[in-house]
C-alpha cells in the first residue's frame, strides 16, 4: 500500500523543510534525481549518454527550475543540453544560470534564429518542466505546438504539465510522458482521472519530507493477497462465508450468471442465487444453489442485489427483502437506481450493516443529486460525500477506481488498461465485492480488493485484445493467486513441510 498526498499537504511539509534547509539545496536534490532518471532513459533507448539531445521545456516556476538544474547535471555528464524558455523573463535564476555556466544552450521561445519546435522533434529526450504543483488548467501559449512536436520519451517534471494536480483531469492540451519523476510522495495526479495514463511511469524521489498521514492510499498486489480469505483445515463450504446474489431477470438473466460466477471463481465459500435466472444460473455454474426468491435462499453472510433486476416494483420488493435479512449488502446498478426511486427503500436497512455502493457516473448522479452530492471533477470529494450521507461505502467506478467509506477513508485503484470497459463488466465486479463481504472483510477493503482483482484479471485476460466479461470470469483465479503469492502466503494445500507449494488450482503431475 502506497500514500498519495494532496498538494496542500506536500507543499505544508516542502515549506517546513526549505525553512531548515540551505537556500536551493531541495530543488537541487530534486533535479539530481530527474537527471539521474533522465541518464538511465537515455542509456535505455540510446545505449549511451554522451552527445545524446536532450530540450528541457522550461516553464516560469520551480518546477521550471528543477529541469534547468537537472540540465544542468546532466551537462555535466557530456549531454548536449538545450533549455527552451516559455517565459525567458521569468525562468529560474538560479537553474538558469548554472545551466548556461555547465554550458548548456538556451533558447528564448519564440526563438529568434532557431525553430524550437525542430528542437523539439530533433531531441533523444525531452524534459517537461514547464509547470508543477502550481498548475491551472492546460498548456497555453507556445506549449501546445512544442508538445505536439515531440517524437522522444518525454519524461515530465513532478507531473506532466496540463494535467490537473488534485484530480488528474486533463480538459485541453497535456503532455504524455514515459517517466515522471516526482518529488517527496505521490501526489493525486499520479493516481486519479488521466493523470496514471498521462504520467507513464511514477518514479519518487525522496526529499525528506515529514508528511502526516496521506489523503489517498493505493492498495498493492500483497495487500489484497494478505486479505484474501484462504480455507484452512477446519473449513466447510459454510464457514468461509456464503454469498448470496440477488440479480437477473427473464430479461437480462446473464447479469445472475456473470455474478454468480464470479463469486464461485473469488472463494471456495458457498453461493446463492435468489430470482428469476436460476435456471439459467444452475445450467452455467451447478455448483451454485439456486431458488426463486430471496426469502427461500437461505442463510447468508452477504447479498449483491441489482445487476440486470429492473427498476419496477418487483425489483423494489427483491431489495427490500435484501434489506430486511440484515447481512452486509454490496447494491450495483439497477439497485442503485432503485434506491434513488423509492428512498424509503433506506429505511428497510440495518443501520449496523454494512452498504457498498458501486455506482457509475450516471447511477451516482441518479442517487447523489436528491441527497445534495453532486459529481464533479474532484471524484474523491465527491465519493466521500455519498459515502457520508448514505452511511455506505461507495465505490465510484471510472478509470481510477474510488472507494470511500463513511468515516473518509479512501483507497484508490488507477486503471492500468481499459479493456474492462465492456458489456457485464460491473456484474463480475459486483460478484466479487460480494464474496469479500461474506467473508467478513471490512467493507472499504472488500471493494478495493475487489477492484483490485477485478482490474487485475481484466488485464490477464486481455493481454492485449479484446476481452468479453465471461472471460474475466477466467481469469479471476489467475489474479487472486499473483496477489496471494505477493504476499508471500503459503497455498492452502497442507503438504508437508518442505514440499513445493502449488495453489489448488494448478496442474498437479505424478
Ligand atoms: N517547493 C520546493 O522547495 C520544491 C519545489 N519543487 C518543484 O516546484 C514545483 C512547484 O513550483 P512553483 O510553485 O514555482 O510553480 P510551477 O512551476 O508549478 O508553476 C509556475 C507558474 O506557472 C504558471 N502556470 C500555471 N498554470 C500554467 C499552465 N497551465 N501553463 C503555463 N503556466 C502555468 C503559474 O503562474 C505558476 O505560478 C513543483 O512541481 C516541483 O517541480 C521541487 O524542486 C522540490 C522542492
Ligand atoms: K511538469
Amino acid at each position: 500500500m502506497y500514500g498519495v498526498w494532496t498538494v496542500e499537504q506536500i507543499r505544508t511539509a516542502e515549506d517546513r523543510l526549505l525553512a531548515v534547509t540551505p537556500d536551493g539545496a531541495l530543488i537541487r536534490r530534486a533535479a539530481f534525481g530527474v537527471a539521474t532518471h533522465a541518464l538511465a532513459l537515455l542509456r535505455e533507448r540510446t545505449g549511451g549518454v554522451a552527445g545524446r539531445r536532450v530540450v528541457l521545456l522550461v516553464g516560469s516556476g520551480n518546477n521550471g527550475g528543477d529541469a534547468l538544474w537537472a540540465g544542468y547535471y546532466l551537462r555535466k555528464r557530456s549531454v548536449a543540453v538545450t533549455a527552451l524558455l516559455l517565459r525567458a523573463d521569468r525562468a529560474h535564476p538560479e537553474g538558469l544560470a548554472a545551466l548556461r555556466r555547465a554550458g548548456g544552450r538556451t533558447v528564448e521561445v519564440p526563438a529568434e534564429g532557431a525553430d524550437a519546435e525542430a528542437l523539439v522533434s530533433g531531441a533523444d529526450l525531452v524534459v517537461d518542466g514547464i509547470v508543477g504543483l502550481s498548475a491551472h488548467g492546460s498548456l497555453r501559449g507556445a506549449a501546445p505546438a512544442l508538445v505536439a512536436a515531440v517524437r522522444a520519451p518525454v519524461l515530465a517534471v513532478d507531473l506532466p504539465s496540463g494535467v490537473d494536480p488534485d484530480t488528474g483531469a486533463v480538459e485541453g492540451d497535456a503532455v504524455r510522458a514515459s517517466v515522471t519523476v516526482t518529488f517527496g510522495g505521490r501526489k493525486p495526479v499520479h493516481v486519479l482521472g488521466r493523470g496514471p495514463a498521462r504520467c507513464g511511469e511514477v518514479r519518487l524521489v525522496d526529499l525528506g519530507l515529514d508528511l502526516p498521514e496521506p489523503e489517498l492510499r493505493v492498495l498493492e498486489a500483497a495487500d489484497v493477497g494478505r486479505r484474501w480469505r484462504m480455507p484452512g483445515p477446519d473449513d466447510d463450504k459454510y464457514t468461509q462465508g456464503v454469498t448470496g446474489i440477488a440479480a437477473g431477470s427473464s430479461t437480462y438473466p446473464g447479469a445472475a450468471v456473470l455474478a454468480c460466477g464470479s463469486a464461485v471463481r473469488a472463494t471456495s465459500g458457498m453461493v446463492r442465487y435468489a430470482g428469476w435466472a436460476a435456471d439459467e444460473v444452475r445450467s452455467r455454474w451447478p455448483e451454485v444453489v439456486a431458488t426463486g426468491s430471496v426469502e427461500d435462499a437461505g442463510r447468508v453472510q452477504a447479498w449483491v442485489v441489482g445487476p440486470g433486476l429492473g427498476t419496477g416494483q418487483a425489483g423494489r420488493d427483491v431489495l427490500a427483502a435484501v434489506f430486511d435479512d440484515g447481512v452486509p449488502t454490496c447494491v450495483d446498478a439497477d439497485g442503485i437506481s432503485l434506491l434513488a426511486k423509492y428512498p424509503e427503500l433506506w429505511d428497510r436497512r440495518d443501520p449496523d450493516a454494512a452498504v457498498v455502493l458501486t455506482p457509475h457516473d450516471r447511477e451516482f448522479a441518479r442517487l447523489g443529486e436528491p441527497l445534495g452530492v453532486e459529481l464533479g471533477p474532484d471524484r474523491v470529494a465527491a465519493a466521500r460525500a455519498l459515502a457520508a450521507r448514505t452511511n455506505s461505502v461507495v465505490l465510484l467506478k471510472g478509470n481510477a477506481t474510488v472507494v470511500a467509506d463513511q468515516d473518509g477513508r479512501v483507497l484508490v485503484n488507477p486503471a492500468r488498461s481499459s479493456w474492462l470497459a465492456t458489456a457485464g463488466s460491473g456484474d463480475v465486479l459486483t460478484g466479487l465485492v460480494g464474496s469479500l463481504l461474506a467473508a467478513g472483510e471490512d467493507p472499504l477493503f472488500a471493494a478495493a480488493c475487489a477492484s483490485w482483482v477485478h482490474v487485475r484479471a481484466g488485464e490477464l485476460a486481455a493481454d492485449g485484445a479484446p476481452i468479453s466479461a465471461a472471460d474475466v470470469l477466467g481469469t479471476i483465479p489467475a489474479a487472486v493467486r499473483e496477489a496471494v503469492l505477493a504476499a508471500g502466503r503459503r497455498p492452502p494445500l497442507h503438504r508437508p513441510e518442505g514440499a513445493t507449494a502449488l495453489c489448488d488450482d494448478e496442474p498437479r503431475h505424478g
